[in-house]
């Protein structure tokens, strides 16, 4: 930190130094009713997640969603609860995350790594004013998420926006593009698939690609989240060598009665089950930490539909998490973004 020289009856002044502000998308601080209901009513009141006009969307939101979802979606959260650290596994996966990018900088003193929640806490303007505190002029805002999509990585950017309307000395910000197609996000991919497939004791035939999906209005829009994902598989699979029969996308995590992105890996997994693929392997690469989507939803629920359908064999294959591969994609994206800060 810069050491200034003030009058004694002026205000401190902390500067020179870099923040960089890793945010995922948030979760529940318990698993009982009201920590859920706080949750799932300040995510389901985004409207960027939901566009439905308010007026038709409050009522059902505040009516049927709040009064079954809360209950329905924390038995969901019990079953792959953290209870050693009384917390979902998002976020003891972005703490470590958080705190594995701030050890690999902690010889470079104007560095100050931290982590947020877009939802829930700690919140983007807790720790946004905690880097100013620390000195912080500048700020490198990261969305956990490889593809864009304006029901992610926009909302970050907006809340972090809302944050500096409330601050007077605002820090310059930065905030991290997409990393669908960065070399060294694909490559950490390929060798997260090599070694789990070497570690399992059958052979997947095929391998599912299986992303969060959106409203199919959402696409028709603009939003190019289903490109960045297509993408995303596609040079996987170039880059594992593989016919692009054996690497498939789909998607998941269906909410509401719209069609979604198509097509939908319950059904997909149901379908290869019916023809007889007996041995599959699910992934999710547009998950930066394995959550509740891909432990429950995916790891449980999804495994358990290829066995009713006749399959034999199934493997959920971890997301990146805070594994030295995925520590090297965040510090990859990093270091590219501070390019001319540093
Ligand atoms: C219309 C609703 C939703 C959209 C659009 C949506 C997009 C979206 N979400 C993620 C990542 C995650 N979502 C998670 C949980 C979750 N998602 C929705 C709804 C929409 N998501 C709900 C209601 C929930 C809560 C759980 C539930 O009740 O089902 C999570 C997991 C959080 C955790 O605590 O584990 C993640 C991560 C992406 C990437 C995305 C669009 C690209
Ligand atoms: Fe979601
Ligand atoms: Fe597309």
């Amino acid at each position: 930190m810069k050491e200034m020289v003030l009058p004694s009856d002026h205000p401190p002044v902390r500067a020179g130094r870099i923040g960089v502000l890793l945010v995922n998308l948030g979760t529940p601080d318990g698993t009982d009713y009201w920590p859920m209901r706080r949750y799932l009513k300040e995510f389901l009141s985004d409207r960027r997640v939901i566009e439905t006009p308010r007026l038709l969307w409050w009522p059902i939101l505040n009516g049927m969603v709040l009064s079954t979802r809360p209950q329905k979606s924390g038995e969901a959260y019990a079953t792959i609860w953290n209870k050693e650290r009384n917390e979902s596994p998002l976020r003891t996966f972005t703490r470590s995350q958080g705190e594995k990018l701030a050890a690999d900088f902690a010889a470079e003193e104007r560095i100050e790594v931290d982590w947020a929640m877009r939802y829930g806490n700690p919140s983007i303007a807790e720790k946004l004013n905690a880097l100013q505190e620390k000195g912080c002029e500048k700020v490198l805002i990261v969305p956990l998420y490889p593809q864009y999509s304006a029901t992610t990585t926009a909302t970050v950017n907006d809340k972090t926006f809302d944050a500096l309307k409330e601050m007077r000395w605002q820090p310059a910000i930065r905030t991290a593009p997409p990393w669908h197609d960065e070399p060294a996000y694909i490559d950490a991919l390929a060798q997260s698939v090599e070694e789990h497939i070497a570690g399992l004791d059958f052979t997947p035939e095929v391998v599912i690609t299986s992303y969060h999906g959106l409203p199919k209005s959402y696409f028709e829009k603009g939003d190019p989240y289903h490109c960045h994902c297509h993408k995303t598989t596609r040079l996987l699979a170039e880059r594992l060598g593989w016919p692009k029969e054996r690497l498939l996308t789909t998607f998941q995590s269906r909410f509401g009665p719209e069609e979604w992105l198509q097509p939908y890996t319950d059904e997909t997994t149901a379908r290869l089950a019916n023809e007889g693929v007996k041995s599959l392997a699910i992934m999710n690469p547009g998950f930066v930490s394995d959550c509740l989507e891909t432990l429950e939803e995916i790891a449980i629920g999804v495994g358990e539909t290829f066995e009713e359908h006749g399959g034999e064999n199934f493997s959920h294959i971890p997301c990146l998490n805070d594994s030295k591969h995925g520590m090297h994609v965040i510090k990859t994206v990093v270091m590219r973004e501070l390019q001319g800060w540093l």
